[in-house]
């Protein structure tokens, strides 16, 4: 019998209507029988109403089964629902989650995790003080055409060794002082809400790489604030993985676009494999094999691996999966990746002397 998962989702946001819309997508239809999915309650900090016209945007098939909340504390303490999804501003993912794993239950929180490692550190303790399942949902990590990625380079080693990885998030985001991306009180900034990303790519090629023996790189950065409110506009990152002699360049952008021809490349010995945009949702991936003098031979292959729905059904499907099997974290994203990567985006802010105001950057004294 299939593992029904109660989901409660906090926040009715853009991205959790996209969540939400995914959960409600037939498993069947990407070949998954073993669990299934509901969203049992939903939550609006502004409203009830505002919950129930998400039912309606999300089109929930039985909104009378779906409890609906003006406050996220009544939609924590809801006995049906068994793990949340925080899709809240980046400045209110460290309360939200708190909040949660306090009332007892596993959580699945946008990322970035929180504003700063110190603060992702204080929820895994938490979570794990109270056996509880705790998650960053960086939806790319279970992608099958990540995964897949992942065999080629670390398991078939097509690529040979590794020299090289560059990856790259921009989006042109219209400057407004209110949009969240641009408004520090949200935790916004390049960084934090793209800058994952490419770092992301990062740490399942490089940091992953079998050669590396999971050692944190050495990290060297540049950050551009903007004029408009001083968070970070434009910031790149180069880390070096001295064990394994490989440099990572990772960069991200407020102001420009990624080049759509490609966002990520990893560059081998025996060829290189380009990602094809978007780095947060690839479909494409393209391998060229070179010579044993570096240069190209033959024709680049290219692999397309479609999307149907938006993609983010796979994080929840290996949510649900580690609550019915009572593990507390999801293999393919552990929560000491979450922080070593919440210790990189640190180290790049305090390299650049951007810091977030004060109460956002705390941590709870009893952490
Ligand atoms: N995985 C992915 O591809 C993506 C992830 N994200 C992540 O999701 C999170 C939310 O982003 P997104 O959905 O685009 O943001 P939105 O601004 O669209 O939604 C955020 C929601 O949070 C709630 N909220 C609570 N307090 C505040 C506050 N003070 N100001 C604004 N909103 C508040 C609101 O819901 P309510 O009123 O119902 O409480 C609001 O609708 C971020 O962490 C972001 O990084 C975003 C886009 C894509
Ligand atoms: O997670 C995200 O994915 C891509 C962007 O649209 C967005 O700003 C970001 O939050």
């Amino acid at each position: 019998m299939a593992f029904e998962c109660n989901w409660g989702i906090l926040a009715t946001g853009g991205i959790a209507i996209k969540f939400a819309k995914d959960l409600l997508i037939d498993p069947s239809t990407r070949g998954v029988s073993d669990i299934k999915h509901n969203i049992a309650a939903a939550a609006s900090s502004s409203s009830a109403n505002r919950a129930q016209s998400f039912l309606k945007e999300i089109e929930h098939p039985n909104p009378q089964a779906c409890k609906t909340y003006g406050s996220y504390e009544e939609l924590v303490n809801d006995p049906k629902v068994q793990i949340i999804y925080v899709a809240t501003p980046h400045s209110h993912h460290y309360e939200n989650t708190l909040l949660a794993l306090e009332a007892g239950k596993h959580v699945c929180c946008e990322k970035p995790f929180t504003i700063n490692a110190a603060q992702t550190r204080h929820l895994a303790k938490v979570a794990k003080s109270k056996g509880l399942f705790l998650m960053e949902a960086v939806w790319i990590r279970f992608f099958p055409i990540v995964l897949e990625i992942q065999r080629l380079i670390h398991k078939e080693r097509v690529l040979g060794k590794i020299h090289r990885v560059y990856s790259d998030l921009s989006m042109y985001f219209k400057p407004d002082p209110k949009h969240r991306l641009y408004n520090p009180e949200l935790g916004g900034g390049a960084l934090l809400d793209l800058g994952i990303y490419p770092l992301t790519w990062q740490m399942i090629t490089l940091f992953q790489d079998p050669d590396n023996q999971r050692i944190a790189p050495q990290v060297t950065s540049s950050l551009m604030k903007t004029p408009l409110t001083g968070v970070d506009e434009c910031t790149t990152l180069i880390l070096n993985f001295e064990q394994m002699h490989a440099q990572g360049i990772a960069t991200c952008s407020m102001s420009t676009r990624t080049s759509r021809a490609h966002c990520v490349c990893i560059q081998g010995e025996k060829g290189d494999l380009t990602v094809e945009w978007a780095t947060y949702r690839p479909e494409s991936y393209t391998l060229h094999a070179k010579d044993a003098n570096g240069n190209f031979v033959g024709e680049p292959k290219r692999v397309d691996v479609p999307i149907t729905g938006c993609g983010m059904f796979w994080e929840a499907d290996a949510c649900a999966r580690a609550l019915r099997d009572g593990k507390h974290e999801a293999d393919l994203c552990p929560l000491d990746e979450s922080v070593l990567t919440m210790q990189i985006m640190d180290e790049v802010r305090k390299n650049g002397n951007f810091a977030y105001p004060e109460k956002l950057e705390a941590v709870r004294s009893d952490a």
